[in-house]
């Protein structure tokens, strides 16, 4: 069963762990270089091939030179219309993308502009007739403090309202090791009054307990990573008892975190321990540019480490409907589209399982 990559890519999924920039592929990766010739930037600068490992300080490293090449309102409308095309290409039916608004002075890239360039890709994805629907989390950058958070946070506000119900909500990510969550918290209590959902990088590496309770006291809608959350990788028994007792689902990556080195191997992935428990687990690909993978693969992958049959693999995509932060309305559409496809793509797998 492992080898029929074919039910993992034909299985309908949903996306909601998927930062822009990280999400570059090869084909479009090779249009900026061109853009940008002078930069001398080469592809072994942008991704982590099969079998490459980084620490996660280099793959942060990696998204400082995809920023270079990406620091126009025309780069980021490209670099979105492929990113969500080829989702759509793996299946995938509802995907929220984040992204880090950024200012760049020389391009006169501002923060807002950023913004609305990526809402007008979701669009014109949409008048196409691209079959996916697609959301917005707007990134805070831990690096970057208080008041760029809090700036942050305004601006979504302005375009939770004025969007039409594509920015749902704000993503809490950067390098882990920099900066202190407990500055940030004001920012994000506000998004959470102003009906801003929140999904938060939360012990993504070790020794961050402390900030990861303050976090979880907002409470966050939905945990990144989480992977050193539970008490056997030196998290504790409340931090997982205060995860379970909210629901809180967490998004999982696998192979980023095995490429990043925060997890030694597949195996030892905390998914067993958040599975085993019955808590709710969204199979998600973080950077599928930089790790070099898809949302079939990531599936493919954990079917394969935690030997799921395919009705279990199934299950782990419906339920992540029950995630999303769109609205009823959209989960219903979506349970919809799964009861549909249900009979055809299961029936199959399981007489070649
Ligand atoms: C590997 N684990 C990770 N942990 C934390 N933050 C990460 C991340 N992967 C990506 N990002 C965040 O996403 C940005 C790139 O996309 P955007 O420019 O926002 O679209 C990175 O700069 C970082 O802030
Ligand atoms: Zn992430």
């Amino acid at each position: 069963m492992d080898d029929n990559a074919e039910f993992y890519k034909d299985l309908p999924k949903v996306e909601l762990h998927a930062h822009l920039n990280g999400s570059v592929s090869v084909q479009t990766m090779e249009k900026l270089i061109r853009r940008k010739p002078h930069l001398n930037i080469e592809h072994s600068m942008t991704a982590i091939g099969k079998g490459q490992r980084r620490t996660l300080d280099e793959c942060f490293e990696v998204f400082k030179v995809i920023h270079k090449l990406v620091d126009t309102e025309e780069d980021i409308l490209m670099v979105a219309t492929d990113v969500i095309k080829e989702f759509a290409a793996d299946n995938v039916k509802y995907l929220e993308l984040r992204s880090t608004p950024r200012e760049e002075n020389h391009t006169g890239l501002t923060k807002k502009s950023y913004i609305e360039t990526v809402i007008e890709a979701i669009q014109q994805c949409k008048n196409e007739g691209v079959d996916i629907d697609v959301r917005f989390l707007v990134a805070i950058d831990r690096r970057n403090g208080a008041e760029v958070a809090m700036e942050t946070v305004k601006l979504a506000e302005e375009f939770m309202l004025s969007s039409g119900g594509l920015v749902v909500g704000i993503d809490l990510s950067g390098d882990p090791t920099v900066g202190d969550g407990r500055c940030l918290l004001p920012a994000l209590q506000r998004a959470r009054n102003s009906g801003l959902k929140l999904s938060l990088h939360m012990s993504e590496v070790p020794s961050q307990l402390e900030e990861s309770e303050l976090l979880l006291n907002l409470p966050p809608d939905r945990i990144g990573h989480g992977t050193f959350l539970h008490p056997e990788m030196g998290g504790s028994q409340s931090l997982v008892d205060r995860a379970v007792k909210g629901r809180i689902p967490l998004e999982i990556c696998l192979t980023s975190n095995v490429k990043g080195q925060t997890v030694p191997s597949y195996s030892q992935h905390h998914l067993r321990y958040w599975y085993q428990l019955g808590h709710p687990c969204v199979i998600c690909t973080d950077d599928k540019g930089v790790f070099c993978t898809d949302l079939s693969q990531e599936y493919q992958l954990a079917a394969s480490t935690f030997g799921l049959r395919p009705d279990a693999v199934w299950t782990l995509s419906e339920r992540a409907v029950d995630c999303i932060f769109a609205g009823d309305e959209v989960k219903q559409q979506l349970r919809q589209k799964w009861t549909e496809l249900k009979p055809g793509l299961l029936q199959g797998a399981e007489l070649q399982a």
